[in-house]
């Protein structure tokens, strides 16, 4: 049936990442609201502002996919850092632990922090990617929780005495940095009245 209004994507949305525990969230957040399937690649990351780190990971995927593909990139910024880590949060992490990254705030009084995460989305290789940022404020704290997705276990979000990893699933989903993008691409969705042709599918 062809669409009253809008663009037709004839291909269902590819969301591209290495990190299965983002992909966990992304179906837990998305539900049935956009169509999407999702590939596990490990995209090449330009260095720089986030919002461009992620432009450029929806580019190089879109050209692998050659379709509509939606990315994000994730950032944990540390106010007295003025915003590092930032994106390189993931070697930081890496390389120094929970107790490492607490360290790094030991001689500042101010243990705020936000965590960023930077969805794009293009509809294929030819287009200009769009990029929707969703932020959630909170502090760096030593670990509390299961320590089964990255720095979860240090991030106090504002208004909560529990981290990221110690709430229940469903409460990280309704704050979190990656649910306010992502409440930011849905309503892009609705507004663009992109169609899934779906007998492509
Ligand atoms: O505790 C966490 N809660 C989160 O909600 C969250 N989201 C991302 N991360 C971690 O922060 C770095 C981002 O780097 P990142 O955006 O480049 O991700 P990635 O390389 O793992 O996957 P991708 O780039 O293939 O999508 C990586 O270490 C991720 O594991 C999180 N940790
Ligand atoms: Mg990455």
């Amino acid at each position: 049936m062809a669409a009253a209004r809008g663009l037709v994507l004839s291909r269902p949305v590819t969301f591209v990442t290495a990190n299965a525990k983002k992909l966990e969230e992304v179906r837990a957040i998305l539900g049935n609201s956009i169509p999407f399937q999702s590939l596990k690649l490990d995209l090449p990351e330009l260095q720089g502002e986030p919002e461009d780190i992620s432009k450029e990971k929806a580019r190089i995927a879109a050209l692998q996919v050659n379709g509509p593909v939606l990315v994000e990139d994730t950032c944990l910024c540390f106010n007295a850092l003025k915003g590092l880590p930032g994106p390189y949060i993931k070697w930081f992490l890496q390389k120094l632990g929970h107790e490492g990254l607490n360290n790094l705030l030991m001689a500042y009084d101010d243990k705020s922090a936000y965590a960023l995460c930077v969805f794009s989305f293009a509809a294929g290789p030819d287009s200009e990617p769009i990029t929707f940022s969703g932020k959630t404020p909170g502090k760096i704290v030593p670990p509390r929780g299961p320590n089964d997705f990255g720095w979860d276990p240090i991030f106090e979000p504002d208004g909560y005495d529990q981290t990221y990893a110690q709430m229940p699933k469903e409460e990280k989903n309704k704050i979190s940095h990656r649910s306010k993008s992502l409440a930011l691409v849905k309503s892009h969705f609705a507004e663009a009245r992109f169609t899934f042709d779906v007998k492509n599918f």
